[in-house]
């Protein structure tokens, strides 16, 4: 299991990195600087790797271009990144994202809690043009925290699981222990609702393994 600290500021990576965090999360659809000077600056201080996330506004972050104006932002940084997060709909760029030798998180977020056949379904689909698929969806009940806990569970691994909003945030700490390879965490300043600073969580998951 890793920890992730999603950032927005490039000056929050001593912060990201003395707390712990395995990899960098730069979410791009956050930062207000050119994007390949402030990616260039990360990868030259760190050799933790970096995920690249240009969220869409449909899926929690800011983004509003299509698929072509989001490979135009992302294509010139994906040689300083080891990982790129695409969502489902800007698949069709999955494939030149590949050549350049990074693994795909291929993700998807929403609120609601989808049942037990369409969280497979959803799995399969992410498999399709993704290396890790990550879904993160919004439990909205203690029955729908048990379900999203068996889901993870029992998917092939890797896989990533998340939740959306501050519901039932606690499950954040446990699915890491059924099996989500990934743990998106704040460094100071959180990306989504409901994050755990990278220390809190680190503690956490300590207490309860
Ligand atoms: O998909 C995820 C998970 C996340 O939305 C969260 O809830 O922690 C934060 C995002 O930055 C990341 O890309």
């Amino acid at each position: 299991m890793k920890i992730v600290a999603s950032i927005n500021d490039p000056d929050m990576l001593d912060l990201a990195v003395s707390a712990g965090a395995n990899f960098i999360e730069l979410r791009l659809d956050l930062i207000e600087d050119d994007l390949v000077s402030t990616i260039e600056l990360i990868r030259a201080r760190t050799v933790i790797p970096i995920i690249a996330t240009l969220r869409s506004r449909d899926e929690g972050g800011r983004f509003t271009g299509d698929a072509d104006a989001w490979f135009e932002i992302v294509d010139p940084l994906i040689r300083h990144v080891d990982i790129v997060d695409v969502e489902v709909r800007y698949r069709e760029h999955a494939p030149a994202i590949k050549t350049h030798g990074v693994q795909i998180i291929a993700s998807h977020h929403r609120p609601e809690m989808p049942d037990r056949l369409e969280l497979d379904a959803i799995e399969s689909d992410l498999r399709a043009f993704g290396d890790i698929p990550k879904i993160a969806v919004g439990p909205q009940s203690q029955a729908d925290v048990l379900a999203l806990l068996a889901f993870t569970a029992e998917a092939q691994k890797p896989i990533c699981v998340s939740i959306v909003g501050d519901k039932y945030r606690y499950t954040r700490a446990l699915l890491p222990l059924f099996g989500s390879e990934f743990a998106y965490c704040h460094a100071g300043t959180p990306t989504a609702k409901g994050q755990y600073h990278v220390e809190e969580l680190k503690q956490l998951l300590e207490m309860l393994q």
